[in-house]
């Protein structure tokens, strides 16, 4: 467990050798994820091999009029996924430059509270992920988000693990299994977002990860079409209804579902879904989408049998996920704040500690988490502003 402040011993790299240097940065890590629902922002100490200060966190959502212009360039990302800013159309322009700015908001929101920062990982607007055509595509401008903030911004994490041949996704596993620490596996982290991941760590260390299927977005989109809320508050809609075993059983039958891990998905792929719960009322299509996402999560094929768990992500605030996930998984179940951890802002935290380890030069692609064909690093170093050597000069010692 990792508390606040903690001295474990040494932690290990991807290949078990020490990586720390105690050149530890304070980093604000910024996550605005598939859900739509807004930006997390959260302040850790680290070296991006493990954490030693957990710090201020906010959660700013967005207006509902960006979320909704957010939404409408979904339809239009993948026609310009590449374009150079210049030669976006001017809503896409206008739209990451309010992004942007609500970034600079929470950045500056927990700089209010916690007075320096040293550096920021940027994750951006996930706006369109086809790896499969070499193209991922996270709105935001880093060069922006460093002038205004005064702090250098790593960006674009998941542009080189793509190139290199990787899913791009997830990455949030070097994380979770850096917060596992020497936890004894098999154990598994979900993360229930707009799309849902997870992480399994093995009886002897092994991480495979990947994207198992739906989180909350098609329940989000379903519940604001039927009550004008874009979420199933406590998954009450869901709880009054019953689940189309029929429907249920045409969406398993999709071929995303019988590759093996590491996999990973565009919020808007399984958007269809939608159409075939369309003639269901309210209650049971949602219903029907909580059981595709858990169905999804049980049928995630594991090399062990994980015993426990561990769900971060908005999901884990729906009883009627969390109930159905208990029902369909062998073993305890359980919020990860039954390992200590803040579960709205392990994807914050994250990006803090992905921006240190790509500061640094250590992998964010590998063959068990991205289904890269080796270790890589990725990211890149924005600076608009002059910072102190301190933080940057190790990036470009020679
Ligand atoms: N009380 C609640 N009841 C039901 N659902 C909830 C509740 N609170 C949060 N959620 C769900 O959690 C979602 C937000 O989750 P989260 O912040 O993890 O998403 P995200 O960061 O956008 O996801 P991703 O992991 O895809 O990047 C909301 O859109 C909603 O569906
Ligand atoms: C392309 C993209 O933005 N993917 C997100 C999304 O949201 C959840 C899931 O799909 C995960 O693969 C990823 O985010 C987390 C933070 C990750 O990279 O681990």
């Amino acid at each position: 467990m990792i508390s606040s402040r903690q001295d474990d011993g040494p932690p290990t790299g991807h290949d078990g050798r020490y990586e720390g240097t105690g050149r530890f940065l304070r980093v604000i890590g910024l996550m605005s994820g598939t859900s739509l629902d807004g930006v997390d922002a959260a302040l850790i100490e680290t070296d991006g091999v493990s954490v030693r200060y957990r710090g201020a966190a906010v959660s700013l959502p967005y207006e509902a009029s960006l979320r909704e212009r957010v939404y409408a360039l979904f339809g239009q990302a993948a026609a310009f996924a590449g374009e150079t800013l210049d030669a976006l159309p001017e809503e896409f322009r206008a739209v990451e430059r309010e992004l942007t700015d609500a970034h600079v908001r929470a950045v500056q929101q927990v700089l209010k509270q916690e007075g320096t920062a040293d550096l920021v990982g940027f994750h951006g607007q996930t706006l369109y992920h086809a790896p499969e055509k070499g193209r991922t595509w996270q709105m935001g401008d880093a060069s922006r988000l460093s002038h205004l903030t005064g702090l250098p911004v790593i960006h674009d994490f998941r542009s080189a693990d793509v190139a290199a041949g990787g899913q791009g996704a997830p990455l949030a596993p070097w994380y979770h299994a850096a917060c596992l620490g020497d936890m004894q596996g098999p154990v598994a982290i979900l993360n229930i977002g707009g799309v849902a991941n997870v992480t399994f760590v093995g009886a002897d260390g092994t991480i495979l990860a990947g994207d198992t299927g739906p989180g909350n977005a098609l329940l989000d989109d379903w519940a604001l079409r039927h009550t004008g809320v874009a979420c199933d508050r406590n998954g009450a809609l869901a709880r009054a209804g019953q689940v189309d075993q029929a429907i249920l059983a045409g969406l398993m039958a999709d071929t995303f579902f019988a590759r093996p891990l590491p996999k990973s998905l565009d919020r808007q792929a399984f958007a269809m879904a939608l159409e075939r719960v369309s003639g269901l009322g309210a209650e049971d299509g949602a219903a029907t989408l909580v059981a595709f996402t858990v169905r999804s999560i049980a049928q995630s094929a594991l090399p062990e049998v994980p015993r426990g768990w561990f769900v971060c992500g908005g999901g884990r605030h729906n009883p009627s996920i969390m109930q159905a996930l208990s029902h369909a998984l062998p073993g305890t179940v359980a919020a990860v704040e039954a390992l200590g951890w803040n579960g709205d802002m392990v994807e914050a935290e994250c990006f803090a500690f992905l921006a240190m380890r790509s500061l640094r030069g250590l992998p964010l692609s590998s063959p068990g988490i991205t289904g890269a064909p080796g270790f890589g690093s990725g990211g890149r170093l924005s600076c608009s502003a002059l910072v102190p050597s301190s933080v940057l000069g190790g990036a470009f010692t020679r």
